[in-house]
């Protein structure tokens, strides 16, 4: 702690009446030696916690670090007394290591993608955040003083989190009013200006519906030196501060704590306008509409916590996309793949995300290995909430030449494999009374080959028969309702890949009527032309162009297109989904 600061915090406040005491104690022979034994402790107890917290918390980053230097080092007295700032500025203003990192976190753990600063200074508190937002998020920051934000740009630019701040020069509340009137929102709100005016910040936010549903206002100073609750206080500043607190503890709004972390953070977080408190206020429709279902709004309902789920073919491509989407929303993952080692590497990097995984090798065309993939996972973690059965396998040939093995063996893998899965997983749901089964088919179970001009369809007939690959669909075919004459060729020539895939299809419908009165959904996903490494190769480039002409969206399906539908399959938002087949193909099937 530096000896020669301002007291700015309850603490350090503390510090300096505990030193002045000792210092007393010291200098008068009458004082007991327990006495200076216990002030001593009682200094060292407060004169070591920010130290400590400063030393614990994770080192920041080199342009905070650079910020931080050049604001302590400013001579902000000449700045005023020069008129370049219209008040004086005291360096203490700066929020710090220890606080910075806490508003960084509070913007990670809130998920927060918009924040809004209410006095900047040098940019400390922003950049904190700035570091914690994801890359396309971003902070309006407000600050009175234009010479500020000349000061904190050059840093700001030296960090790869500088371009998410936007610096809004001038009162803060007019800018509140220009954001309100843009209808802008906010995640996060982080108040830490003029203290008198705190309570017009908060109440014009909460009226503007600045603040999110589920958004969280931070407030800096909040303990004000502990003179918001010592009886002697007559500093307006702790006065205002005082009064906000409880103005904010009484608003049935919102829930607040204030954590005496240096100077007092409040967090202030709005509660459902479902509470009790709320709802006695006006007149409202009072129902799941209003409250959502079990009390949860829509995007907490396509959570999967506690789930347990599987995923074939999720050692890469679509599988591997719906492993980590799956594990993102909650749910525990086994990673299904023929190859154990795409497994374990597809398993490990959901275990880095904090999702737990674990690896099965399987092939699902063998009965005995379906049935201990489920048995691994039951036994593993109890239940299966989520069978994905996304494993499938690609082969080309014109009809007229499809052998007997390339057909048992598309649908060995597609169908039988799929049926498999589907009956071994569907026994533990039964029995369970809940499941969601994703089967993944294909735009090819819509949609079929068409015939071009003879030199390009064999042209193409060859390039196309190198696109096998062993998992997750493969490009397809022209749409049936397009007119012949209309006719662009599609080279791929797949009968037993689309017959099994429409097959996929027509399982998932009657499985979901069958099951659906006891508890498991079952549907299916059909993707159209996924981007794969595959599709790049020097062979397959001419096909693109070809492909991309007849895609509406103008570009192929990337795996992550295909994610939010496993999730929303997944989860009790689509309890009344069953036997659909759900494509997913940037409109190609329509046209
Ligand atoms: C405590 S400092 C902010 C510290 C900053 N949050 C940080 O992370 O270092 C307060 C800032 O609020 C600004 N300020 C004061 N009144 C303001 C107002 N009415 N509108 C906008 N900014 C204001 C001051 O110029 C000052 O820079």
């Amino acid at each position: 702690m530096l000896v020669d600061k301002v007291p700015d915090t309850p603490v350090e406040v503390l510090v300096d009446l505990l030193t002045k005491a000792k210092d007393i104690a010291a200098a008068c022979g009458s004082v007991p030696e327990d006495l200076k034994i216990h002030l001593q402790k009682a200094l060292d107890m407060a004169s070591g916690l920010d130290d400590y917290l400063e030393k614990m918390t994770t080192q920041e980053s080199q342009p905070l670090a650079e910020l931080y230097k050049k604001t302590m080092s400013h001579d902000w007295d000449r700045v005023y007394e020069e008129g370049k700032t219209k008040f004086r500025l005291p360096k203490e203003c700066i929020t710090g290591h220890v606080e910075g990192q806490t508003l960084k976190m509070l913007v990670h753990m809130s998920h927060a993608s918009r924040v809004l600063e209410i006095g900047m200074f040098t940019g400390y508190g922003a950049l904190s955040m700035a570091e914690g937002l994801p890359e396309d998020g971003s902070i309006v920051a407000c600050e009175l003083e234009p010479y500020l934000k000349e000061f904190a740009q050059p840093i700001f630019d030296k960090s790869p989190h500088g371009k998410k701040i936007t610096v809004k020069t001038g009162s803060a509340m007019d800018t509140l009013k220009e954001l309100a009137a843009a209808g802008e929102q906010f995640d996060m709100v982080f108040i830490d200006a003029d203290k008198n005016n705190y309570i017009n910040y908060y109440n014009f936010i909460m009226d503007n519906n600045l603040l999110r549903l589920q958004g969280v206002i931070c407030i800096d100073n909040s303990l004000f030196k502990g003179k918001v609750y010592l009886k002697d206080t007559t500093d307006s500043n702790g006065l205002a501060l005082r009064e906000f607190n409880q103005f904010v503890s009484d608003d049935p709004r919102v829930e607040q704590v204030i954590v005496p972390l240096r100077d007092g953070i409040s967090l202030i977080r709005r509660v459902s306008v479902t509470s009790e408190r709320s709802l006695a206020q006006c007149e409202i429709t009072d129902d799941e509409v209003f409250r959502g279902v079990k009390g949860r709004p829509v995007l907490d309902r396509m959570r999967l916590d506690g789930k347990v789920a599987y995923v074939t073919g999720g050692g890469q491509g679509i599988g591997r996309a719906f492993a980590h989407a799956l594990g993102e929303a909650g749910a525990k993952v086994a990673v299904v793949d023929l190859v154990p080692a795409k497994a374990e590497a597809v398993a490990k990097e959901l275990f880095l995300k904090g999702i737990n995984a674990i690896p099965v090798s399987a092939d699902i065309s063998k009965p005995d290995d379906v049935q201990r993939m489920v048995d691994t996972v039951v036994s593993k973690w109890g239940a299966i909430h989520i069978a994905c059965n996304n494993a499938g396998v690609n082969k080309n040939s014109a009809s007229e030449d499809t052998s007997l093995e390339e057909w048992d063996q598309t649908f060995g893998v597609n169908l039988r494999g799929t049926f498999m899965c589907c009956q071994a997983a569907g026994r533990v749901m039964l029995k369970q009374g809940y499941g969601k089964i994703i089967n993944t088919a294909s735009m090819a179970s819509l949609i079929g080959s068409s015939r071009g001009p003879a030199t390009l369809h064999q042209q193409y007939s060859q390039i196309a028969s190198k696109t096998a690959c062993h998992m997750g669909p493969a490009p397809n075919c022209k749409g049936q309702s397009v007119k012949q004459e209309h006719a662009v060729p599609h080279p791929q020539k797949q009968l037993s890949y689309n017959t099994s895939k429409a097959g996929v299809v027509k399982l998932t419908q009657t499985l979901g009527t069958e099951w659906i009165d006891r508890g498991v959904r079952v549907n299916c996903i059909s993707p159209g032309i996924v981007d794969t490494p595959l599709i790049h190769s020097e062979d397959l480039r001419p096909l693109v162009q070809r492909w991309l002409s007849d895609i509406p969206a103008g570009r192929l399906a990337q795996v992550t297109d295909l994610q939010a539908a496993v999730v929303y399959l997944a989860s009790d938002a689509s309890d009344y989904m069953t036997g659909h087949n759900l494509v997913i193909e940037g409109g190609q099937s329509l046209w």
